[in-house]
């Protein structure tokens, strides 16, 4: 299977005064990893909502596979086929997993309502994902509290992985998790995406995290794309100076570290 989102010259506005993404157009796809950098109130979260259709733009247009995502989503079944296509990883996982039920309860629900699974079946493909993911099986037995930050950010990952969507997007997914943590999400992210052809939006103020995991970069400033191309490129050879700044905060960083 293979979806193809394309962004056709989306802007999003909050009232009269704030655009924040004022005309991007992007095209991702199964079997791609992008980054959406930029920093902090540059319009990524924005961007990434209306990809997954949590917000509209307010003009302009998200075609998934040609269709127009807003009729869509209009109906439930169309919400559902959506949902199964397109997942979202967010960084806090508290809305995620339900503090009264085990982990494995949270993973189980889109197996059976979006993959149309039946009880037992949805129990062997979570039991798959975890295994999958090389997530130590015993922690789907727990109660959220009763794990760590990295812990239950793995377990969000396999609760959107479980219905095996084309897109994943993960919006600052690593961001909250200290630098282990977020090596030990980033190494099982990467493993999945390259085996099983899945695309990835991958948006983060974070441009080291992003650099190792994506395959193409888009530039966010002020609500617009200020460069985009192949990552590796755009990190030997930045040519907006806004990209600059970016990537040069990232080089003094590599050499303190
Ligand atoms: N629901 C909202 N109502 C009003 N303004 C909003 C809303 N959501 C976002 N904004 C504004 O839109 C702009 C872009 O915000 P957005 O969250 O998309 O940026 P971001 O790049 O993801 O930032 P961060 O990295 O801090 O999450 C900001 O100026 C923000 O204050």
């Amino acid at each position: 299977m293979s979806t193809i989102i394309e962004v056709v010259d989306v802007h999003k506005q909050y009232g009269r005064k704030v655009t924040a993404v004022g005309g991007v157009t992007t095209k991702l796809e199964s079997g791609r990893s992008v980054g959406i950098v930029g920093e902090s109130g540059s319009g990524k979260s924005t961007l990434g909502k209306m990809i997954v259709g949590l917000t509209a733009p307010t003009s302009g247009q998200v075609l998934v596979d040609g269709r127009d995502l807003s009729r869509l989503l209009e109906r439930r079944p169309g919400r559902l086929e959506y949902r199964r296509k397109v997942q979202l990883v967010a960084q806090d996982t508290t809305t995620t997993f339900d503090p009264r039920r085990i982990v494995r309860e949270a993973i189980r629900r889109p197996a059976q309502i979006l993959g149309g699974l039946d009880s037992k079946a949805a129990d062997d493909a979570v039991d798959s994902i975890v295994a999958d993911l090389g997530i130590a099986p015993e922690l789907v037995e727990r109660y959220p509290h009763q794990l760590s930050g990295g812990q239950r950010q793995r377990l969000s990952i396999a609760r959107a992985l479980v219905v095996h969507p084309d897109i994943l997007v993960c919006d600052e997914a690593v961001s909250a998790l200290d630098v282990s943590a977020q090596a030990v999400v980033l190494n099982l992210l990467k493993d999945y995406v390259t085996t099983h052809s899945l695309g990835l939006v991958f948006i983060s103020h974070g441009l080291p995290a992003t650099a190792f995991i994506t395959d193409d970069l888009l530039v966010m400033n002020r609500g617009k794309v200020v460069e985009s191309g192949e990552t590796m490129s755009l990190l030997n050879a930045p040519s907006n100076d806004y990209t600059q700044t970016l990537v040069g905060a990232y080089q003094a960083m590599e050499a303190v570290a």
